[in-house]
């Protein structure tokens, strides 16, 4: 590390942003300096967690809580001095960080975790004339896409995967799958239990269903004055998994192609233990040290233990106890956090009764917490390998070396026995609502909707804008922030109506402008009125065309790498051909055929040596893998 590396002319004048100094920007942050890069700016709004340390190898045990954009600094300027890095603690999204602040940069890099930030940063490059060098990784898959305005597509000219959603129906009332025990455990009974009462929630809709035929269940999830708390405990369980089950058989033609459900009650399945003992009998393992757990209230350690029905209804009860004697100042304001142990014991716990009542396979508390927090291991090598290729294709942009820039995908290919699958960029998308000047249309009916569900549910939900300001010609209709009293009332009343309180109403079809100051962007929007929605495929009550829609969960393959992954969320399904050993890399709107071998021979991504690709570090194990395309798995190397 002593000696400095040799530096194109390019890197020695480049200025460059990199956004995000987490499990990518560690390792980006640390391969730019040593390749040579002289001034270096770093956003990150984080402070540094335990569960960092593992990977984000510029941070120490002694530097928890601190910012990581600091830290991230002072580490590399230990063996790197000489250089600028400047670190600013602080969101990419806030108003500092304006056009002119992204003019200054020669190119800007994207080490980031969520869709929002990176939708903000791609419309700024944007609007400032920056490119961009986006990336991706998650567990061992990872990408890095290249972003220049006009030349190739924007980070948003493609529809990015949505977040994996289960029908409703499924989740309430015909689980087949233990995520969906899951969702129901934590979404569903977990939210009704302890967070926000008046969220609407699907099980209101079935107790209140339930009410109607049966008279006592209609406040069942409200404690009674001086109940006590292990036979409220027994009550929510024996309606939830036993009540609600019964309820749901009354409906034959569910179960016609279907297994039917078994309903739980407590008193069967603790049936040796008198309704009071199950909290009363453990009280002895309580501590006031120790933190609050059901696990550890009843004395069992195993995280990998798979418990039995009995088990996983002790544990249920005595979670539920413990929340409203230990916790209970935080009732009514909780939502489900992976790293809250005593949440993610009660959802286990819920999860797997529910599986045992649909005869589905129960599961370990540490599958059930990858399960309910999304959980992907992030692997240190792809990120390292990511960020490599982050720089490869940042020197290329500071060269200008347009025919050489690729898209690359750190994705397993064993037939091709290669590990990194760079494609050509594409065009810019013609249709982009973010890069191209096409207006996008709407539907939606006017005499219903007002204009702040419209803000809420298409400009800030689909359109990704964070302050929006409308326009209708040279009509102000909206702006977000502090507003007149009769501004207000203009939101709140119909579309209908405030469009008629312009001075020149119009009635068939309206255009509105849309623009976000804080993202520099601007976009139409034609109004077009429309009667009826159908609830169930069109629950906005509007309906957005022209733009790049999410792909479904269901159209998503295996292979499919989503938004909610735990570190970042990279964008694009592969898909194996089963014929032969081509590999298609489908991004919704087009299928992206790699080019042939002897076209990516020129990609600097590409390694001509691809032996070297061949062993990666799997953690503290190698893997490789095995040459023969047929059979190829990984192999440990002992
Ligand atoms: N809007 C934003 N402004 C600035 N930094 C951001 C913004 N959004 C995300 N980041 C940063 O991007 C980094 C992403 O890093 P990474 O994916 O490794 O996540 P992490 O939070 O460090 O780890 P994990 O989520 O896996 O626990 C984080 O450090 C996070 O603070
Ligand atoms: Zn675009």
């Amino acid at each position: 590390m002593a000696s400095s590396p040799p530096s194109s002319s390019a890197i020695k004048d480049a200025k460059v942003l990199m956004v995000g100094a987490g499990g990518i920007g560690c390792e980006l942050l640390k391969t730019l300096a040593l390749s040579g890069f002289p001034d270096i700016h770093i956003i990150d709004m984080d402070t540094i967690e335990v569960s960092n340390l593992n990977r984000q190898f510029l941070f120490r045990q002694f530097h928890v809580g601190q910012s990581k954009a600091k830290v991230a600094r002072d580490a590399v300027l230990k063996f790197r001095p000489h250089i600028n890095i400047t670190p600013y603690h602080a969101n990419v999204k806030d108003p500092e960080f304006n056009v002119d602040f992204f003019k200054q940069f020669n190119v800007v890099l994207n080490g980031l975790d969520n869709l929002d930030a990176r939708r903000h940063v791609n419309r700024l490059c944007l609007a400032a004339n920056v490119p961009l060098v986006e990336s991706g990784t998650t567990g061992f898959l990872g990408q890095v896409t290249v972003h220049v305005k006009g030349k190739t597509e924007c980070y948003e000219c493609q529809p990015k995967p949505a977040p994996k959603t289960y029908p409703v129906c499924t989740i309430t009332s015909t689980p087949s799958k233990f995520v969906h025990c899951i969702v129901w455990a934590k979404d569903l009974l977990f939210a009704k239990l302890f967070g926000d009462k008046n969220q609407d929630n699907d099980l209101n809709v079935r107790s209140s269903d339930a009410a109607s035929s049966s008279k006592n269940v209609e406040d069942v999830f409200e404690r009674r004055k001086d109940e006590d708390i292990d036979q409220y405990g027994r009550k929510i369980f024996d309606h939830v998994f036993g009540y609600n089950i019964e309820l749901a058989l009354s409906n034959e033609e569910t179960w016609k192609n279907r297994n039917r459900p078994k309903p739980i009650y407590s008193k069967d399945v603790l049936s040796d233990e008198p309704a009071q003992q199950n909290g009363n009998l453990e009280k002895k393992y309580e501590s006031d040290e120790l933190p609050v757990s059901a696990m550890a209230s009843l004395g069992m350690k195993n995280p990998q233990d798979i418990w039995s029905l009995k088990e996983n209804s002790r544990i249920f009860l005595e979670a539920f106890r413990l929340f409203f004697t230990k916790r209970e100042k935080e009732i009514g304001n909780l939502s489900f956090d992976k790293d809250d142990q005593l949440a993610v014991e009660f959802v286990t716990a819920a999860a797997n009764i529910r599986a045992a009542s649909f005869g589905i396979p129960l599961q370990n508390l540490f599958e059930a917490k990858g399960i309910a927090g999304n959980i992907v291991h992030a692997v240190a090598t792809t990120n390292a390998v990511i960020a490599g290729l982050i720089v490869i294709e940042a020197i290329k942009v500071l060269n200008n070396d347009i025919k050489n820039y690729r898209m690359t995908y750190c994705l397993e290919h064993p037939a091709r026995n290669m590990l990194l699958m760079p494609v050509e960029p594409f065009e810019p998308n013609k249709s982009c609502y973010v890069c191209s000047e096409t207006p996008l249309s709407l539907e939606i009916n006017t005499n219903r909707s007002k204009l702040k569900d419209l803000v809420e549910k298409i400009v800030k939900a689909k359109l990704g804008m964070n302050l929006p300001l409308i326009m209708c010609a040279s009509n102000l209709l909206y702006e977000a922030g502090d507003v007149e009293d009769d501004m207000v009332a203009i939101y709140e009343a119909n579309l209908e109506k405030a469009l008629a309180e312009l001075p020149s109403p119009v009635t068939g079809g309206t255009m509105l402008t849309v623009e976000d100051m804080q993202q520099e962007f601007v976009c139409n929007i034609n109004i077009k009125h429309r009667e009826e929605f159908d609830e169930e495929k069109e629950p906005d009550g509007m309906v957005l065309s022209g733009w790049t829609q999410p792909v479904s969960a269901a159209e998503n393959k295996d292979k499919s790498v989503g938004n909610g992954a735990s570190t970042s969320d990279a964008l694009i399904t592969a898909v194996e051909s089963e014929k032969d050993d081509e590999i298609t890399i489908v991004s919704t709107l087009k299928k992206r055929k790699l080019p042939d071998e002897s076209d990516i021979s020129n990609s600097a991504a590409e390694s001509k040596n691809q032996k070297q690709l061949e062993v990666i570090e799997d953690e503290d194990d190698l893997v490789m893998l095995d040459g023969d395309s047929d059979s190829v798995k990984k192999r440990r190397l002992s």
